[in-house]
């Protein structure tokens, strides 16, 4: 699933740039204002923090929520008291695009996070080019030279790569680029079996001075505080915010 997943991304962006050549978005991606420092804006705190998700469909879960106007969720976000928002750009099985993401980066001051299946450093520059601060790198996606080649094309542009683990080789691989914000996805990209328990098996493993993101099922606060209570320091949450009311459950997450 998730090869297929890459490849759909990877040919859905090749199809984009016969009509906007990578010239042309590089350009648009240099005239952006500078990215917003996300690495400040999640340093790990007393309290938990959140990225919350702009999320309207998965493969996993089928539809979640319509999410007609992407730019007053992420406003509600913003007031909840989210650090940052992750916006689901892939079009075929999660119902996003960049659009959302020109959107939401206009409507907030908060850093928003490119979530989609990079393997290109086109979508690289797509993500700057629609205003990402950041971008998401599933590590099991890539091999190692893309892998740093997109990563050091990231940090070029002045963006903050979250690099994404589901196994301890993963997480070393992470740690190999000189990744300092890195997430463990509790859900197996593959099976989608969820795991809660597989972030507090890695915590050990992550470099010194990495913020540690849990990311993906986080239902309740007692799923938060599992996470906290394992040494995260940042919960990343799409299906309970789209799907409840975003700032009372925020709230509540944040409370933890
Ligand atoms: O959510 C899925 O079904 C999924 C399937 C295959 C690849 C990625 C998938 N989701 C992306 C994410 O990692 C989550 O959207 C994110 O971590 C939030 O998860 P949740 O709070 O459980 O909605």
């Amino acid at each position: 699933m998730l090869a297929e997943l890459t490849a759909n991304a990877v040919a859905d962006a090749v199809a984009r740039r016969e009509h906007r050549p990578l010239a042309e978005v590089e350009a648009a991606a240099l005239a952006r204002p500078a990215a917003l420092d996300a690495l400040e804006a999640l340093r790990p705190a007393a309290h938990v923090k959140v990225i919350a998700e702009i999320k309207r469909s998965s493969p996993s879960r089928g539809s979640l929520a319509t999410i007609a106007d992407p730019a007053a969720l992420a406003r509600s976000y913003e007031l909840g008291g989210a650090s940052a928002i992750s916006v689901l750009t892939e079009g075929r099985k999660f119902g996003g695009s960049l659009a959302d993401l020109e959107t939401v980066r206009a409507a907030v001051a908060l850093p928003v996070l490119r979530k989609d299946f990079i393997a290109t450093p086109y979508q690289v520059l797509e993500a700057r080019a629609a205003g990402a601060d950041l971008v998401l790198l599933i590590v099991a996606a890539l091999d190692d030279v893309t892998l740093r080649e997109l990563f050091d094309l990231i940090v070029s542009l002045g963006m903050t790569p979250l690099v994404e683990t589901h196994s301890a080789d993963e997480l070393d691989r992470a740690a190999a680029l000189g990744a300092r914000l890195i997430g463990v996805n509790a859900r197996d990209l593959s099976s989608f079996e969820l795991d809660r328990d597989l972030f507090g098996r890695l915590a050990d493993r992550f470099p010194e001075g990495a913020i540690r993101v849990a990311e993906s099922a986080v239902l309740s606060p007692a799923d938060v505080a599992h996470y906290r209570a394992s040494g995260a320091d940042v919960v990343l949450v799409g299906e309970a915010l789209v799907t409840g009311d975003p700032i009372a459950n925020l709230s509540a997450f944040l409370a933890v």
